[in-house]
Formats: structure tokens, C-alpha cells, sequence
């Protein structure tokens, strides 16, 4: 198993957050349960759940902040290479985060967010061209990995296929993989292709974190409010996980869960490293 699989099943432990220990006199028994039954935390390692305060919770997400949590912040990116198959991608044992997530989704702009660059990832005009696992080098230390996008309605299905049998052989083979960082479009309701890739994912036992993008996109003319979206998403997830994985809220336009996100990946990549 790769690592990533038994840092997953080790210490991915998640808990009901009422069933924490509560100072108040008087608590409202049913206002908490009502309001905290249905969310379910990302424990990192190194926190035992029975001492997990609010405070240690990262704002907009299920994330809970560790010991392993440490320097976050990226000083320099370079782009390393493009490859096309995964036995091409760069021999190296340093850690790396692959970004996943359908087309227009905001892959390219979450990561030229979380680089404070405009154009380190290009955001593609044309849906499907890329089909490349491209790797940029973050402060020497640890890799960010482009993916193509997937469900474009106007890919042929050939690209489908190669999609599929190339980033199915980069998932299933490359070692350093720490975790997926899935994006769900939150301005929008769920959808199958992406409960199908979250489903896909952990069947093969890779760690994941659930990255929805646009939550800026507060007053949509139609359809939910993006933490509406979220919440559905999350339903149709806990169906079929014993242990949500970590999520967390983002936006590329206001910054929104950028130094959040930063930090919830130094503590993955700080345990993966020791
Ligand atoms: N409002 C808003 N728009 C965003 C956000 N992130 C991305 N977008 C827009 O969504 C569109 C697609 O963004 P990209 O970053 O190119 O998406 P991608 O996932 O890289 O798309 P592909 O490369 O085609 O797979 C662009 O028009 C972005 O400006 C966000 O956080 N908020
Ligand atoms: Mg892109």
C-alpha cells in the first residue's frame, strides 16, 4: 500500500463533534445536537479526539489543527516538468498533493491562488487539451500536481479513455502522493462525475481532501447558496464513508480558505515526512 493509504486508515479518525465535552451550565442539549450531530471532524495525527476544542477547528472547513501543523506559507514555486504517463513523472521522494476535479472547477486558478502567481498554472480557455500531470516544486520541498480536468461534455471519448488509464496509473502508482485535493464546484449541486471520482478514490484507499471552489459565488440567480451545495455534497458522501474525509471552503477571487488550506497540507506533508 502506498503511504498516503495508511496515513488514511491510521489517522483519519473523525468524531461527532457532541459528543465533546461542553463547560457550559446549562447546555441546550438538543440546540448542540441539532447544530453539531451532523458534522464530522478531520482529526489530524497527534490530536486525541476527546481533546478537541472549537478553537482548533480551521474556519470554513471540518479541519482540525495538530502538532504536525507547522511552516505553511510558499516563498518560491517552480515548474519542474509535463508528463505523460505516470512512470514519466519525476524520480524524487519528496512529498507531493495532486489537484483533481472536473473541468472549470478552478484547479489552475486554486493553485495560482495558493502560489500568489497569476499564471504559474495557466487557466485553460479549452476544456480537455491538457492531458498532462504537470509538476510544479514548492520552496524545494514538496510538489503540487496539475491534473487534466475531467466530465467535459465536448471531449471525445477517446480522451475520456486516455484520461482515465493515465491519472488511474498516476493514483494507483506514485508513492509520494500525500493526498488528492478534489474540487467541488460549491456554486453548483452535486454531481454524479464528482461522487463517482470521491467514490473511485476511496475504494482505492487514497487519502483525499474535498476542496470546494467558488464560495464566493454567494448570490447565484438561481439554485442554493453555496454552503446549501456543500451540505447536499456532504449527505450524498456520508452515504458512503464510515470517516468523512477533511473538507474545506475556498475561493481563488477573495482568498477565502487559502491560509487554511496552506496550513491543513504542512501538517499531511509534515507527518508523511518524519
Ligand atoms: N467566482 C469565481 N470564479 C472562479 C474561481 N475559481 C475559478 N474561477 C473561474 O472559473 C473558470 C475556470 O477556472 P480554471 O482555473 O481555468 O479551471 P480549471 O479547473 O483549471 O479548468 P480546466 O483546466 O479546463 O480543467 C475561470 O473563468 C475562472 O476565472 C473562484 O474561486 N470564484
Ligand atoms: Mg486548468
Amino acid at each position: 500500500l502506498p503511504k498516503s493509504a495508511s496515513f488514511l486508515f491510521s489517522f483519519n479518525k473523525t468524531i461527532a463533534h457532541s459528543t465533546h465535552k461542553r463547560p457550559e451550565s446549562k447546555p441546550d442539549v438538543s440546540a448542540s445536537r441539532a447544530r453539531f450531530a451532523k458534522t464530522v471532524l478531520f482529526v489530524p495525527p497527534g490530536v486525541d479526539p476527546e481533546d478537541v476544542t472549537d478553537e482548533m477547528i480551521l474556519p470554513g472547513s471540518n479541519i482540525v489543527v495538530g502538532p504536525y501543523a507547522g511552516h505553511s506559507q510558499i516563498k518560491e514555486v517552480e515548474f519542474v516538468k509535463s508528463s505523460g504517463r505516470a512512470k514519466d513523472c519525476p524520480k524524487d521522494d519528496r512529498p507531493e498533493f495532486a489537484i483533481l476535479g472536473r473541468s472549470n472547477v478552478g484547479k489552475s486558478s486554486l493553485i495560482n491562488a495558493l502560489v500568489r502567481k497569476k499564471e504559474v498554472a495557466l487557466t485553460s480557455k479549452k476544456p480537455g487539451k491538457t492531458q498532462l500531470i504537470n509538476h510544479f516544486l514548492v520552496n524545494k520541498s514538496w510538489y503540487i500536481v496539475d491534473l487534466p480536468g475531467y466530465g467535459f461534455a465536448r471531449a471525445s471519448n477517446a480522451a475520456r479513455t486516455d484520461w482515465s488509464s493515465f491519472t488511474k496509473g498516476y493514483f494507483l502508482n506514485r508513492d509520494t502522493l500525500v493526498a488528492v485535493l478534489l474540487l467541488i464546484d460549491a456554486s453548483v449541486p452535486p454531481q454524479r462525475i464528482d461522487l463517482d471520482c470521491a467514490n473511485w478514490l476511496g475504494r482505492n484507499n487514497i487519502s483525499m481532501t474535498f476542496v470546494f471552489t467558488k464560495c464566493d459565488k454567494l448570490k447565484a440567480s438561481k439554485g442554493k447558496r453555496p454552503d446549501e451545495n456543500i451540505r447536499d455534497f456532504q449527505e450524498l458522501i456520508r452515504e458512503n464513508y464510515k470517516q468523512h474525509p477533511a473538507w474545506i471552503m475556498t475561493s481563488s477571487v477573495t482568498g477565502l480558505g487559502r491560509d487554511e488550506l496552506l496550513l491543513h497540507l504542512s501538517q499531511l506533508r509534515n507527518y508523511w515526512d518524519q
